[in-house]
């Protein structure tokens, strides 16, 4: 018996609802597999926790999830109790940051069963491989000076390190997938990171030579996963423009409600994070109508992270078969809740 220990962070607003459907979901994925148990412990750090605590986890909070195998985690954000950066950078981003999980691997690719919202698309299939570490989400900077003599420095941080580190994974990830990269850059307009960021992939690129490469501007580049997505393979992206660039190419697959994610921690030292691409939705959030597949897709990149690819094979063509049958939450056109659509998924898992 493979026993896997997941840290299970549900967090805040619709992350709630979601996450323990997933969870409904990787127990059926154990039945049926027979050899593949997930023992979940079940952390309620959240902005809840915060208006009780005064911090969004215990002092000694990674310390408890350094024990896990990995990490699964809804989302994180209630703007109605505590400020977003102060959340975020609380748990999530701290998360990140600690436990190195340099690297955050987004896919937007179609799925059967949903209609896009672009025209007439051609089959698009891309990978965004994200710094997670550093760049703009950086806690560098401050504020000195009030009234109309205040001033604000926000610093983002690129490194060798972290730049080269982010772009050779892009390069593998391309090599496995007969592909190509496209490095999302912006310098010509900012003068000190992004030229050194186009020079990093310059290098990079050179080990890499049987891989085509092409650069573009963070703006024309997200006009393309607009126009032409399909000629898209592995984007590779700072933290803020990767970030962007997810929500949109969540967008073009019919929903941000569908989209996974990984927060990868390559060193081994420490676990790896799933979570979808999706916030707390607060705005929807109490209805039992967000969309559930965001969250057990993470549970398919979970699997494929543990080995265990046929199993999340088997995950993937459940949630097709489940939406081409019509079972879809509003977001992407349906009539069912959030319980049905993942009934809808397990009962397919069984057959
Ligand atoms: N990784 C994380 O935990 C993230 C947290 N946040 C936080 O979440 C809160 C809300 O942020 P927003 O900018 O509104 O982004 P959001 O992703 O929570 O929501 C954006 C829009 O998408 C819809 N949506 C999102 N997930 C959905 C789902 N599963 N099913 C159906 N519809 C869905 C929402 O209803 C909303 O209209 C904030 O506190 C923000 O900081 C935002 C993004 C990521
Ligand atoms: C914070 C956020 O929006 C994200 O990680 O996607
Ligand atoms: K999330
Ligand atoms: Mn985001």
């Amino acid at each position: 018996m493979k026993n896997i220990q997941l840290a299970v962070i549900p967090g805040d607003g619709i992350g709630k609802e979601v996450v323990p459907e997933a969870l409904r979901v990787l127990d059926t994925l154990s039945e049926v597999h027979g050899g593949l148990k997930f023992d979940a412990i079940h952390y309620p750090w959240s902005s809840d926790y915060y208006a009780e605590h005064g911090e969004m986890m215990p002092k000694d909070g990674l310390d408890q999830l350094r024990q896990s195998d990995a990490i699964f985690l809804g989302a994180i954000g209630d703007p109605s109790i505590v400020a977003d950066h102060i959340s975020l950078n609380g748990l999530l981003l701290k998360i990140r940051r600690e436990f190195e999980q340099v690297i955050n691997v987004r896919p937007a690719k179609q799925i059967k069963g949903i209609v896009s919202p672009l025209g007439n698309p051609r089959d698009f299939d891309i990978m965004i491989v994200r710094e997670n570490s550093e760049g703009e989400y950086s806690s560098s900077g401050g504020r000195v000076h009030n009234g109309e003599d205040e001033i604000v420095i926000q610093n983002a941080v690129f490194t060798k390190k972290g730049v080269s580190r982010v772009m050779e994974y892009a390069f593998q990830l391309a090599e496995q997938r007969s592909g190509h990269v496209t490095s999302a850059t912006k310098s010509n307009g900012i003068v000190h990171s992004m030229p050194f960021w186009d020079e990093v992939f310059s290098e990079v690129s050179e080990k890499h030579s049987n891989i085509p490469t092409n650069s573009e501007h963070i703006d024309a580049l997200s006009a393309f996963f607009v126009t032409k997505p399909h000629t898209l393979d592995v984007v590779v992206a700072s933290n803020l423009f990767g970030d962007i660039l997810s929500d949109l190419g969540a967008a073009i697959m019919g929903s941000i409600g569908i989209a996974p994610a990984g927060n990868i921690n390559l060193n081994g030292k420490y676990p790896s994070m799933f979570e979808p691409v999706h916030g707390s939705a607060p705005d929807i959030y109490g209805k039992g109508i967000a969309n559930p597949i965001g969250q057990i897709w993470t549970a398919k990149m979970m699997l494929d992270h543990f080995g265990e690819p046929e199993m999340g094979n088997v995950l993937l063509e459940a949630i097709e078969s489940s939406l081409e049958a019509g079972i879809k939450t509003a977001d992407i056109g349906g009539h069912s809740n959030t319980k049905e659509v993942t009934d809808a998924i397990i009962a397919r898992i069984k057959k």
